[in-house]
Order: structure tokens, then sequence, then C-alpha cells
């Protein structure tokens, strides 16, 4: 018989990795290679990007102003953080239609796989970037404009130059997207565009020649009440297969009356982080449960296919006992005066205490959890949520949750209900 340790392996490894981001390349015309663009002076500029020579693109880049990037919720210029121009929405007109070249398309079905793929996507124009020689920008990640935000989207042009690789960084792991090297394997004009949760820190390494023209946009999901375009792409295999995957592996931890027997909580850290603030209230941080990223969604999907029933939490260190704490929703302590009962607070918040069950402590008034991938647990009362982007807002940061099921004893593991909140009303 295997032991639980080996079942915990299992369900570990079928949380299998997503993809992160997406990419491809369009074919441009004329009608999708013109940008319009305001000058210095006010006078107009047009410029072919599929054709532009290096005294148009100069033109261009003069016109752009300094770019700035977010620290804290200050919008700051650093050249030795990022060198880079843009422009802003309102100063110039590009007729490139993401619907019309599939791109929309292909982010549903690549990066919002699997139980989301019929959900509606608005992609916002956010900036024209230059990066001209000598530019670039360092590891950060893309500020979330809205709870809805998702991700980001990056449209390379080309535009002759050499270097400004675009690195993407999560978990240890690293992908490059050199979109001049990609462009010039094509004799015909073509744009390369990457899609990625914009929660996955990124850079862009050093422009070596020439002019990098870029478009980006922020990802959002649509309201519900918006039909979708072209929903022709539907749930890919290898989803399904993964899920099928996971969902024995967690199937055989729910059968072993070793696991909890008396019931408890599954816990899994996730592996993105999530706009949290203006989530306000429990079902502000719930919502996020239909906006799950990559394998994050895929452990939900299993979850609700095995019945069982999870919430999202934010994860604590107990300040009075050697324990965790479960809060159901966003916090934000800034404001909040600061002393030995600060658990208090959290009293009206459903936040419930939790033992680890391999803990020598245990308490008869407190359940047991088994964590499978660990949690980001943040220090007592410290703000759980840290505002870096590339701009700066006040009322949307990431935050780290983590996904819980509660069980029920063994053989009536799916009949928890909702988690109660044991703890604080003692
Ligand atoms: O130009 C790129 O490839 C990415 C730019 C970027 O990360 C940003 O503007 O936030
Ligand atoms: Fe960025």
């Amino acid at each position: 018989m295997s032991t639980i340790k080996d079942k915990i392996e299992a369900v570990k490894a079928a949380i299998v990795k997503r993809p992160l981001y997406c990419n491809g390349v369009v074919r441009l015309d004329a009608k999708s290679s013109k940008i319009f663009y305001e000058k210095e002076d006010h006078t107009a500029g047009v410029l072919s990007v599929a054709s532009a020579n290096a005294t148009q693109l100069e033109d261009l880049n003069k016109s752009c102003l300094p770019a700035t990037f977010g620290l804290s919720s200050k919008d700051v210029y650093d050249e030795s953080y990022r060198k880079a121009r843009k422009m802003d929405v309102e100063n110039f007109a590009i007729n490139f239609d993401l619907h019309a070249f599939g791109i929309i398309d292909a982010i549903r079905k690549e990066l919002l796989e699997g139980p989301n793929p019929e959900k509606v996507i608005k992609a916002e124009l956010y900036k024209l970037n230059v990066y001209d020689e000598g530019s670039f920008f360092k590891a950060h990640k893309d500020t979330p404009r809205s709870e809805n935000m998702f991700g980001s989207l990056v449209i390379s042009f080309p535009t002759p130059h050499q270097g400004g690789k675009l690195l993407l960084r999560h978990d240890g792991e690293e992908w490059a997207f050199d979109s001049a090297d990609i462009l010039s394997k094509y004799e015909a004009p073509f744009a390369a565009w990457i899609a990625f949760y914009s929660d996955v820190e990124h850079e862009v390494t050093p422009v070596v020649s020439g002019h990098r023209v870029t478009l980006t946009y922020n990802l959002f999901y649509g309201e519900e009440n918006e039909i979708p375009r072209d929903l022709g792409t539907l749930q890919d295999s290898s989803f399904a297969t993964q899920s099928f995957i996971l969902q024995t592996a967690i199937a055989s931890l729910l059968q072993d009356d070793r696991v909890l027997p008396k019931g408890g909580y599954l816990g899994f850290g996730l592996r993105f982080m999530y706009p949290a603030f203006g989530r306000k209230g429990t079902s502000g941080l719930q919502n996020v449960l239909t906006q799950l990223k990559g394998s994050d969604a895929l452990l939900k999907h299993v979850c609700d296919t095995l019945s069982l029933s999870i919430t999202l939490e934010v994860v604590l260190k107990s300040s009075e006992e050697p324990c965790l704490v479960l809060v159901p929703e966003a916090l934000d302590f800034s404001g909040t005066e600061v002393d030995s009962s600060w658990e208090w607070f959290l009293s009206d918040k459903g936040a419930k205490k939790v033992y680890d069950w391999e803990s020598p402590h245990t308490s008869w008034r407190y359940e047991t959890i088994m964590w499978i991938t660990p949690p980001t647990v943040f220090p007592t009362y410290d703000s759980p949520y840290v505002a870096y982007g590339n701009e700066a807002v006040l009322s949307h940061v990431y935050g780290d949750i983590c996904l819980v099921a509660r069980l029920g004893p063994i053989n009536r593991r799916e009949t928890a209900g909702r988690p109660a909140s044991p703890g604080y009303s003692m």
C-alpha cells in the first residue's frame, strides 16, 4: 500500500503546469501597418511599421515621451530600471484588429483553456512603445488595472532592430520571446504577438540596434452579458487528460482512511497571483474562483467534478497558537491599529484556525489541514499585498491566495458544506 506521502506526491505531480503564455505571428497589410500619430508640434505624422526607415522611426521616437513605471503608488522615471519611450492612446491610431487576426480566439483557447473557453475577452490598447538602441525594461509584473484583468498582450512590429528580447519567468523557469529573430525569418511583413498572465515576471533585454516598436494591451474578462465573438474553440484534449489524472490522484487520497479520517481541509498553494484589492468582502475574493489561470483552473475543475466544497483563502500565521489562520477575504490592514489582539479583527470575516495534519500540537476546537502544495503564508498582520508593476495604481495589486477543499469524514468526503468558521466566536 502506498504511503500518504506517496499519494500527496501523486496529486502534486498531477497538478501539471499549464502554459502561462501563448504567441504567434500575423501577416501585416497596408491597412494594419499604418500608425498615425501626433508630433511634438501637434502636427500629424504617419508611418508604416512594415516599411519605415530609420529616419521615420526616429521621428516617431522623438514624438514619444520617456516611459515611467510604477513603484508602490508612484509612477517614477528611472533610466536604470526602464529606458524606453511611450505614446499614450490619445496620441496615436492604428487599424490593428485583434479579432480579425484571430489573436483573441487564440488567447481564449490557449490561455483560458479548460472550463473557461467561452469567456469573453476584452483587450484594451494601452501604449505604443519605442525601444531604441540601449533601451530595456527590467523585471516587473504588470499592474492589474482592475480585478478583471488577467493578462497582457504585446505586439512587436517588423521595424529593423536587434536585441530587445522579452523574457518571462515563473517558478524558476524562463522563456524567451525574441521577436526580432522570429520576424527576421519572414520576407513579407509580419508582426509577432505574445500574451501572458500579467502576474508573470517579465523583462525586456537591451535593444542592441534599431527601433523595437510595440503595442501593449491589457486583457480583461468581459462582462457576463457580453456576447462572445467567434465561439469556435472548445475544450482542448490535453486539459481533459490532465484533469482525469489529477482527479484519480485526489480520489485516491480521499478514499484513504488515514487521510483526515474525521474530515478537515486539503490545501493547495496557487501557482498564480490574482488582483486582490477592490475585492470587497468574502464574495469579492470568492469571485476569483471563476477567473483562475492555468493549472489553478485545472485544480478547481477537478474539485468541482469531485463535488468538493472549495474556497479561496488568505493564509496568515496565528500570533496566538502554533497554527495558521485562513481568511476567506482580501485583507487590507493599512490603517488598522496593530496590537496583540489583532486576530479579533478577523472574527467577523469568517476566519478559521487550522492545524497542520502532522503538527504535534492540535486542538479539539480547530480543524486539520493537509497541504498538498505549500501556501504562501503571510507573517501575522503585515499587509499581504505588495504593489509593484508597470504603472502605479492604488486600488489593485496582486495577492497570494490558496485554495482549500473542505472534506467530510471518510466515506462522506463531499458532504462537508461551505467551510465553517470555528475559533473566533468562542
Ligand atoms: O515590450 C515588451 O515586450 C513588454 C513591455 C512591458 O513589459 C510593459 O510595457 O509593461
Ligand atoms: Fe510589462
